[in-house]
């Protein structure tokens, strides 16, 4: 059901208070941490940290994003610093392991970067990967079905197939792996596109679930999906939404279940993502707030990795805070005096006039 209430705007104003731009760049510094596996087409992730009066805080919108699009990420990251994240509802998150498109010889590996295999929830598989086939995308999904026999398994296109081709691929992921499958995520591109397939499956009486990911995090109106009945779920990601409690009013006013996930953020930006789950009333799914497992280097010396399926929301004095990071760490990682003002020119136009 979606409410008539006001949709929220795609770029949140900074909450209040609002600190000056000064303030915000004052100990601000951007960081490139290794990644273990090639990831989104990146072998590091650079993110900008935020050192705000109530807790550190992170502004790392993806190299490819503009002005106005990254304002909704520096307003999440000044929420987080600024304003605050609030008491934790819930003190534990369970979470999905992540795996990347890789081949099935290295998926064991990458599992145990999410703990013992044994105690993962459920397993998001990425498919659709540019060079790669259907073959490939069913051969990871068999081996990480073996591998935790226990686990439900999602797979997550990020719009890459094409109306026939993700037909054609749920269709084999479904006779591969039934009802394991909980979901699969933004299979195709766009609101219309997902509504088109959700409709196209369910005349075939495939009864797989779609979640909406980029057709929310891209969209100029987040609750569209919701509205065309477009998806049975959303993925949100508190950056792209604009912080906490932006994301927590979309799922809210969405009435669609949520799942959680990360944009890949270090474990100070995992924070927000633990503190919007551990808002949202319900919380149906495993969340996709594992990913520190696909870095080979942080910022602190406790990185956000799963244990027996779930990570503590991290607190301090009763509130969500993130860790603090570690200066010689933030030291080893910090990028070069060039790109460090390019992040801080992205930093100004995030803010804007
Ligand atoms: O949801 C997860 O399990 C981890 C997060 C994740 O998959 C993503 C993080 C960052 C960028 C995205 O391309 C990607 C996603 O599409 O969900
Ligand atoms: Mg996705």
């Amino acid at each position: 059901m979606v409410t008539s209430a006001a949709d929220p705007p795609m770029t949140a104003p900074l909450p209040l208070p609002r600190p000056s731009l000064a303030e915000i760049l004052d100990g601000a510094v951007a960081v490139s941490l290794p990644m273990r596996t090639r990831f989104r087409g990146q072998d590091a992730r650079e993110v900008m940290l935020l050192r705000g009066p109530l807790g550190w805080a992170e502004f790392a919108p993806f190299p490819e994003y503009t002005a106005p699009e990254t304002a909704a990420w520096l307003a999440a990251a000044v929420e987080a610093g600024w304003s605050g994240l609030g008491e934790p509802h819930r003190t534990q998150i369970p979470i999905n392991a992540t795996l990347p498109a890789v081949p099935p010889e290295q998926v064991e590996a990458v599992l145990w970067g999410f703990g013992d295999p044994g105690s993962i929830p459920a397993v998001k598989i990425k498919v659709a990967e540019p060079g790669q086939s259907l073959e490939d995308d069913l051969a990871r999904f068999r081996e990480a079905a073996r591998l935790v026999p226990q686990a439900g398994l999602r797979a997550d296109a990020n719009a890459g197939w094409t109306h026939q081709q993700a037909l054609r691929a749920i269709t084999a992921l479904a006779e591969e792996c039934g009802e394991r499958i909980e979901y699969v995520e933004q299979p195709v591109p766009g609101v219309e596109g997902l509504a088109e397939l959700r409709e196209a499956l369910q005349a075939r009486g495939l009864a797989v679930r779609l979640a909406a990911d980029e057709a929310v995090r891209k969209a100029e109106d987040p609750l569209r999906v919701a509205r065309l009945g477009a998806a049975d779920l959303i993925v949100v990601k508190a950056p792209p939404l604009g912080g906490v409690a932006a994301a927590a009013e979309i799922v809210r006013a969405s009435g669609l279940d949520a799942v959680v996930s990360s944009a890949l953020d270090s474990s100070v930006g995992l924070t927000a993502g633990l503190a919007l789950a551990a808002r949202l009333e319900s919380l149906p799914y495993a969340c996709g707030l594992g990913t520190a497992a696909l870095l080979a280097e942080e910022v602190v010396n406790e990185p956000l990795i799963p244990e027996d399926g779930v990570l503590a929301v991290p607190h301090r004095h009763g509130v969500i805070a993130a860790p603090e990071p570690d200066p010689e760490l933030v030291a080893r990682h910090r990028v070069s005096a060039e790109r460090q003002r390019w992040w801080e020119d992205r930093v100004r136009a995030a803010y804007g006039g």
